[in-house]
């Protein structure tokens, strides 16, 4: 087994909270480097026969190392790990720098080492996403393939997130809608829209890295071929009116979506979200319900919610 080392500079107070969070989103061993180990071995009985100066130590703040399996995708572990990090000083606690490094600790390249844990995954009776180095037989005729290729974009089809927004667009495409996908990653959702129907579908996000992975996955599937993929902020400054928009994002990032997504979407329209953990599910209706759209369904696996809304109608 090969690992990939995720290392974080911090503060001594933080350094519990971060382990935690590290060992919460799967990492298999944590090592602590401590300023504070140093001061306090100073200050004991035999402290004194410490000589600062003659041995390698942070002298500052603290470094977490901690190490994940290749089996793991990272870019589907980090979001959410850096997310919470970040929200630690809302609890009281200094996170200094929160410099995050990855490295490699084996010879492997652990940006494709994945790719032989990853194998075919059933979506639905309806959608399966397969790798696009392994070879699938559709099991019946109705089954829609979609063939990825991450790269190092967030949407294979494991996580639980992205399987919960497919299900959700399965049950509210009929055909002939327009779609708009915010924070697209792979490619993955805009490609499933077109599988189930949609007549037009444009394609969302701030990262680079994704949009690249997006367009190459759009070129591996011929049904997504129309699909149009550019960089942007959420939906700022877009005047595309939508059937349906969708956007698997971390709650945070949805509410301030919110505003665009009613301005874009025509009556009757649905807005599909996801990516939010248990603690944020009501915050997000609320905010959704002030903004005028009403929960049609719940859809949920684990401590991850998915939300599928429509625009309320507005009263004579
Ligand atoms: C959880 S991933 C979802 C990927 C894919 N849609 C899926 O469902 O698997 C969230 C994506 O949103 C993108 N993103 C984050 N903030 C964004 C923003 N302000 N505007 C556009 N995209 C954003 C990230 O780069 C990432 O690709």
């Amino acid at each position: 087994m090969k690992w990939t080392e995720v290392k974080i500079t911090t503060t001594s107070e933080a350094v519990e909270a971060i382990s935690n969070i590290m060992i919460e989103s799967g990492a298999s061993g944590v090592s602590i480097e401590d300023a504070l180990d140093v001061e306090n071995f100073k200050s004991d009985a035999f402290g004194e026969l410490l000589d600062k100066s003659t041995f390698k130590h942070v002298k500052e703040g603290a470094i977490i190392r901690t190490y994940f399996p290749e089996t793991m995708f990272l870019p589907e572990i980090l979001p959410e790990m850096k997310e919470r990090i970040l929200k630690l000083p809302e609890y009281g606690l200094n996170i200094g720098e929160n410099r995050l490094e990855i490295s490699e600790v084996a010879e492997s390249d652990w940006s494709s080492a994945w790719k032989k844990y990853y194998h075919p995954v059933r979506i639905s009776r309806f959608l399966t996403i397969v790798p696009n180095w392994e070879k699938y037989e559709p099991k019946n005729q109705d089954e829609c393939v979609i063939k990825l290729d991450p790269g190092m974009a967030f949407g294979t089809g494991t996580h639980p997130t992205t399987r919960l927004t497919l299900q959700a667009l399965e049950t509210s495409l009929c055909g002939g809608e327009t779609v708009l996908d915010v924070g697209t990653g792979s490619g993955v959702l805009s490609i499933a829209s077109k599988s189930f129907g949609a007549k037009e579908v444009f394609a969302y996000d701030l990262d680079e890295v994704a949009v690249n992975a997006a367009k190459e996955n759009m070129d591996l599937n011929p049904i997504a071929q129309d699909v149009h993929v550019s960089a942007n902020d959420l939906l700022k400054g877009i005047s595309t009116q939508a059937d349906v928009i969708v956007a698997n994002i971390l709650a945070d990032i949805i509410l301030r979506l919110i505003a665009d997504a009613h301005r874009l979407l025509k009556e009757q329209g649905t807005f599909i979200v996801s990516g939010i953990i248990k603690e944020k599910k009501d915050e997000v209706v609320t905010a959704m319900m002030e903004a005028g759209f009403v929960v049609d369904q719940l859809l949920q696996q684990g401590d991850w919610f998915a939300i599928i809304l429509k625009k309320a109608e507005i009263e004579e």
